[in-house]
């Protein structure tokens, strides 16, 4: 099939390369000029794991991009990826989706039987009231509508997108579960036992919603039970592993520690909460999940109190993306720990394996540090908040210190002796 992708980001580069390697015609529109280049060039313009190789492997044949919406005339299908971000009040942004929904719509002005499936995460109704809107408003009378939610992770995103757990197809009419089920039959073919689930546009839109908040929720309650398990003297992870042999609890996201982050699970909850609230209802489990994730920082930074004074004293901050794999420093946890290290007067130094030169941006006032080694020297204390592997195998680094003193907020660090050792949850 021709399949067109607005939107190169994270998702629809992603796909884009993935739905070319499984024997489809893709063409990727993007506003970013250098995006476009890139992929045209045969390069990932983001980096993930696997997605290199795929676009290398496609550029030129069966897959291209350019800044020109009209080239989605050629396709049968188009799938929006473009970014939907939150307001000031954490509600969502549709201003993107409603422009590049009104450049499409000009695009397709009196074509026949185009599909146009909405992959951002949006609030529900947003595929009918602004997409549909904006497609109709520019001359496309009649799209046929779907909304087809995406459970990528980043760092494993070919990975994901290759090997589903569940598709989600969001329409109203049959032919569009039928122009879905042949877009993705390539896929499903190879996926193995993945579920697909056929429904409504605004259920699909919640289903996104829903998986983002029940994850994230998840995280926070374990993290609650952490913290108790702390007060109470108590090993959270040994709690925590006994607990996941229930499978109705399942142990993934059931490591606690300083927090979830992301570009999503804090931008999704918000909006979530804020489409509730503007309906009438009061979210208070989802509240309460983002109040303990704003807590867990400022509770890792008490238990260094408890060890040490940082006042005029180097930290070390060991780790600064949201997650290990990723450069992306969005929503992450490194920030609110860097805050209140310097609301404490202390000198903080920070080091993680791809993210400095990101948070350097932001941060300039912080010292960077090439290695963890680096970071830790004359330091007074250190404290964890990015899950690398590579801190599981520090040792004779902790020698330089000033004072010793490590407080763990992922459970990472080897507690070997002479360590003052403290994690947050356990
Ligand atoms: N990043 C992730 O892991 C996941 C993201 N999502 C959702 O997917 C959507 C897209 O997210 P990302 O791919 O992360 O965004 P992104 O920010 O990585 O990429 C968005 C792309 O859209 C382009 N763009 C902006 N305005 C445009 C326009 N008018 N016309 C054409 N291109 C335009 C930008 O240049 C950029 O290349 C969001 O709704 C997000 O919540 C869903 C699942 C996973
Ligand atoms: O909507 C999205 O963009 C994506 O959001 C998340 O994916 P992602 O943000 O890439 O990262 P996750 O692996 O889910 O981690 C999110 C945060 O939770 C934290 N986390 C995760 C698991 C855990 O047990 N404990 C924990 O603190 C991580 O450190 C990280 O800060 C979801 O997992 C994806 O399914 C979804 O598509």
């Amino acid at each position: 099939m021709d399949v067109s992708i607005v939107g190169s980001g994270y998702v629809g580069t992603t796909i884009a390369a993935c739905f070319a390697e499984l024997g489809h015609t893709v063409v990727n529109v993007d506003v970013d000029a250098d995006v476009v280049a890139a992929i045209n060039d045969g390069d990932a313009p983001i980096h993930e794991p696997g997605l290199a190789e795929r676009i290398d492997a496609h550029a030129g044949t069966r897959l291209r991009a350019t800044t020109d919406y009209e080239a989605v005339r050629d396709t049968d299908v188009t799938f929006l990826a473009l970014p939907t971000p939150a307001r000031e009040d954490g509600s969502i942004d549709t201003s993107i989706m409603e422009s590049g929904a009104a450049s499409l719509g000009e695009a397709l002005a009196g074509a026949d039987d185009h599909m146009v499936v909405v992959k951002s995460t949006v609030v529900p109704g947003t595929t009918e009231d602004v997409v549909e809107s904006a497609l109709v408003s520019a001359g496309f009378d009649d799209p046929l509508l779907a909304m087809n939610p995406e459970f990528l992770r980043m760092g494993s995103a070919v990975d994901d997108f290759r090997h589903p757990d569940k598709v989600v197809f969001g329409a109203r009419r049959d032919a569009a579960y039928d122009q879905l089920h042949a877009v993705f039959e390539p896929l499903l073919a190879d996926a193995g036992d993945a579920t697909v689930v056929e429904t409504g546009l605004r259920e699909a839109e919640m289903i996104k919603y829903a998986n983002n908040a029940f994850l994230a929720s998840k995280v926070s309650l374990i993290n609650d039970l952490g913290n108790i398990c702390k007060e109470l003297g108590v090993d959270a992870y040994e709690v925590a592993d006994a607990i996941a042999e229930d499978d109705r609890i399942s142990g993934r996201f059931l490591r606690s520690g300083v927090g979830w982050g992301g570009s999503c699970f804090p931008k999704d909850v918000a909006a979530i909460t804020a489409a509730a609230k503007d309906a009438g209802y009061e979210p208070a489990m989802l509240e309460a999940a983002v109040e303990v994730n704003d807590r867990q920082p400022e509770r890792l930074l008490s238990l260094l109190d408890g060890h040490v004074d940082v006042a005029g004293e180097r930290v070390a901050v060991l780790g600064l993306s949201f997650k290990p794999g990723t450069d992306d420093i969005r929503g992450t946890r490194a920030v609110p720990v860097i805050d209140g290290l310097q609301d404490r007067e202390a000198d903080v130094v920070a080091y993680d394996p791809v993210a400095a030169e990101k948070m350097a941006e932001q941060r300039p006032e912080v010292t960077y540090a090439d290695s963890a080694a680096g970071a830790l020297a004359d330091a007074v204390g250190a404290v964890v908040v990015t899950d690398w592997d590579e801190f599981a195998a520090l040792d004779d680094e902790f020698d330089a210190m000033a004072e010793r003193v490590v407080v763990d907020g992922r459970r990472v660090v080897d507690p070997q002796a002479d360590l003052t050792y403290d994690g947050l949850t356990w």
